[in-house]
């Protein structure tokens, strides 16, 4: 398994206000999944995002990416651990203005110290593997949306990062364009070492799920995909 959560519980504000966004959630991902997380409106999927990506600490539970249990580690160690293993892919992108496509792309590189002229090398292979090296020099907005949710799928795997997470990565995009960088992402993203999440309201990419599962109430629904329920 490259993700292992177990009995994870969040909730937000004080009684009698208070909001239960999970209830302990348990489920575990494996190397070659391409696992969806679906859910309405408030049911706790991003709350289960960022918990399991290490930005928001649970209340109660485990979160184990590669045998690291992220909510043990102290919070510089944690940041190093996500920047190693974790890719994140935002819904609406999340790209500087003020930097080139190349330069957007080279960032978690910077982060972690490596020569600047090394990862810009590294972020312009990337770049070719999304389909984009001739727009490198662009600052993102002159970039169509399709293309920008591209530099941000560089931008997310260019560190090779063993997990990748994307939080509704078709919402701003129009259907077709939404289908197609999805099955671009399985065909050439998607590899036996490392796994993809991805949290979305889309049914219309629902086909290209390796397993699909569904919360409500702050709860995964029993039978499909909850393999790990307890
Ligand atoms: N920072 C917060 N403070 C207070 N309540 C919160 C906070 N974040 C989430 N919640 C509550 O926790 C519950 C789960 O929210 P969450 O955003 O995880 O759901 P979601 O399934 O991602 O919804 P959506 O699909 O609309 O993004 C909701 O009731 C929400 O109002």
């Amino acid at each position: 398994m490259i993700l292992t959560a177990t009995k994870i519980s969040k909730s937000f504000g004080e009684a009698p206000n208070q909001t239960y966004a999970l209830r302990e959630v348990s489920f575990a991902v494996d190397f070659g999944e391409m696992l969806y997380i679906v859910g309405p409106s408030g049911s706790g999927k991003t709350t289960l995002l960022s918990i399991i990506s290490g930005i928001l600490r649970p209340d109660d539970g485990d979160v184990v990416v590669k045998d690291t249990d992220i909510w043990k580690l102290g919070s510089d160690a944690l940041a190093g651990f996500r920047l190693q293993t974790i890719g994140f892919v935002f819904q609406d992108y999340h790209l500087f203005p003020r930097l080139t496509t190349l330069e957007n792309v080279a960032i978690p590189l910077i982060l972690r110290r490596e020569p600047w002229e090394k990862s810009l090398a590294e972020a312009r292979k990337t770049l070719q593997i999304v389909g984009l090296a001739e727009k490198e020099s662009l600052p993102p907005y002159k970039l169509s949306g399709g293309e920008q949710q591209r530099v941000a799928i560089a931008r997310a795997i260019v560190a090779q990062p063993d997990l990748l997470i994307f939080d509704e990565p078709t919402a701003s995009l129009d259907g077709e364009t939404g289908r197609k960088i999805v099955a671009f992402v399985k065909e050439h993203i998607l590899n036996e070492r490392r796994a993809i999440i991805i949290v979305t309201h889309d049914s219309r990419i629902y086909e290209y799920a390796t397993r699909i599962i569904r919360m409500e109430d702050g709860r995964i629904v029993p039978g499909a995909g909850a393999d790990h329920e307890k």
